[in-house]
């Protein structure tokens, strides 16, 4: 490893954006393709590698896939202990994951058990004292319509107030296209009167100006994506100030974006545009499965892409703290770790006592 990768696998990282099938990584999937030869399903058909582009539609056609091959509590538990094992590897040292609850008839899988099965993998984590802390944000597909979203945030509720705090907030994702988040609004409202945090993905496609303007007067508590947001890319000035005036976080994911077609190019992605408003932006991996990727990969293509010292990247990861949706103590320990790292990850002389 050059200098540089291991400046970036070395620095201490939060991960606030993985949807946990999404982020299955190429050992895990043989091990998952092997447990059922059946499917006849080839890693071609679970990734997008390098230089690979899909479009949105298409990347919501490898997740059918993906989850044909996970639908048994077995496979949930080793997907998500493998996903946490390797975050952790990657120096992330807090993890959100997100994830649907999904039912599966032929293996008994219910939401219920899906969602304590999550919680199990990371408590696991946590015994075999793992570096990372984990929590973890129950997920909505926006195609699932009201009364999924609804029963949904019941769950979520539920396991908010058992599980020790490690379920901290809902998701809405979901293929962007389909749906409207106006239905959902109940929901949501829901979901945050009882203290659940609120994570949305927002204009992550062109033309939703008008759900987006809604569902920020909830207001969310953290924007994943928000491509379309602000004026450039078709949004507007009202939009962008919405989520400035409520200092809004965004979550931003290079690799998916730019593989998924939504963004152009890596100089164009809407990070430079938030990272010169000083908005708080930050750096995530989205899919890091299918997008063939992990977070210091990311970190290290924002900085050569937007010319970003070491410094600058150190300040964006250390940021990315007050953005978590764990408790005020954990965030505390979180700093203080930081503070810890600094000297030897930044190669700081050290300060005489
Ligand atoms: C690429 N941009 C994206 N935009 C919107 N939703 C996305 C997404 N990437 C992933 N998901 C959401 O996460 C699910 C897979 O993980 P889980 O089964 O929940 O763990 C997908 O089915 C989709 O609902
Ligand atoms: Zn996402």
């Amino acid at each position: 490893m050059d200098e540089d990768a291991r400046f970036y696998r070395e620095l201490p990282k939060v991960e606030l954006h993985a949807h946990l099938n999404g982020s299955v990584s190429f050992v895990t999937m043989e091990k998952l393709i092997k447990r059922k030869p059946h499917l006849n399903i080839e890693h071609s058909m679970t990734a997008i590698g390098k230089g690979q582009r899909r479009t949105l539609d298409e990347c919501f056609e490898v997740f059918k896939v993906i989850h044909k091959l996970v639908d048994t509590e077995e496979d949930i538990l080793m997907v998500a202990t493998d996903v946490i094992r390797e975050f952790a590897a990657d120096g992330v040292k807090y993890l959100e994951l997100r994830s649907t609850p999904r039912e599966e008839k032929d293996t008994r899988l219910t939401k219920q058990s899906y969602v304590e099965t999550a919680i199990k993998a990371i408590q696991q984590c946590k015994s075999e004292g793992l570096d990372i802390d984990v929590r973890f944000l129950v997920a909505i597909d926006r195609r699932n319509g009201t009364e999924v979203a609804m029963e949904t945030v019941k769950l979520a509720e539920e396991f908010m107030l058992s599980s020790g705090g490690l379920v901290v907030g809902i998701d809405l994702s979901g293929d962007p296209t389909v749906g409207h988040g106006k239905y959902l609004l109940p929901a949501l409202e829901k979901a945050k009167n009882c203290g659940l945090k609120l994570s949305l993905h927002l204009s992550e496609v062109p033309s939703q100006l008008e759900e987006s303007d809604l569902l920020l007067n909830l207001p969310p508590d953290r924007i994943g994506h928000g491509t379309f947001l602000h004026p450039e890319m078709g949004g507007s000035q009202h939009l962008v100030d919405k989520v400035v005036k409520n200092n809004i976080p965004l979550e931003l994911c290079l690799t998916s974006n730019v593989k998924g077609q939504t963004v152009p190019s890596y100089s164009q992605h809407h990070f430079r545009y938030w990272y010169q408003l000083g908005h708080p932006s930050v750096i995530c991996t989205d899919d890091k499965g299918v997008f063939c990727t992990d977070l210091s990969q990311e970190y290290q293509l924002a900085a050569s892409t937007f010319d970003l010292g070491h410094e600058a990247v150190w300040k964006l990861s250390q940021q990315a703290i007050d953005c978590i949706f764990a408790e005020e103590a954990l965030k505390e320990q979180l700093k203080q770790k930081w503070n810890e790292l600094q000297p030897q990850v930044l190669n700081l002389p050290v300060q005489q006592v």
